[in-house]
């Protein structure tokens, strides 16, 4: 029967039986990404490596930044404090819900994504900047980053699947 066939396969590597504390389901865990899901998984469990997520981000360029220019101003002279103070504001606006990523992207990120709301897209790792990818990928879905600092300025980043 169904029991003693689930009790007696193998899962494919990478992947671990759990008991979801709050309901008392099976669930399935990815060792590897800590993505969990409730369908017994029948294809090995994909690494870091492949695993795609989706960001929209904010970004506030300043004197220090890589390229200090952008579609909003021919010369960004504010300082990389007054970025981070800058970001950190946005932050508690979106937040607070006075305002969203993508409405705020729009108005006031100096990356050419605010067109579209700061969407980046689906991206693997190795498509970003370290410290990006790094929190990035650090993030659950919906959640949003704290300031994080690249080559190109100052970031929040919103991870949207
Ligand atoms: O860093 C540089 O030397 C210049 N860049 C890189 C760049 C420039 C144009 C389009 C995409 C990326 C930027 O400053 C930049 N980085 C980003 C960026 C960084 C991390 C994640 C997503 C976008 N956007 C921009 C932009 O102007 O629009």
């Amino acid at each position: 029967d169904n029991e003693e066939e689930s009790a007696g396969e193998e899962l494919p590597k990478g992947w671990e039986k759990r008991i979801s504390r709050s309901t008392g389901q099976v669930y399935y865990l990815n060792v590897y990404t800590k993505e969990s899901q409730w369908d017994r998984p029948t294809t090995e469990a994909n690494t870091k490596d492949n695993e795609k997520i989706r960001c929209s981000h904010l970004l506030v360029k300043h004197c220090d930044s890589r390229r200090p220019s952008s579609w909003r101003e021919e010369r960004v002279t504010r300082s990389k404090e007054e970025a981070i103070e800058l970001v950190n504001e946005y932050r508690n606006q979106i937040e607070s819900g006075q305002t969203t990523i993508e409405e705020l992207a729009q108005e006031v990120s100096d990356c050419s994504s605010a067109k579209k709301g700061g969407d980046l897209g689906y991206f693997t790792r190795g498509a970003m900047q370290k410290p990006f990818e790094d929190s990035a990928f650090g993030l659950k879905v919906g959640q949003m980053s704290e300031a994080v600092e690249t080559d190109s300025g100052v970031h929040i980043i919103l991870r949207t699947a």
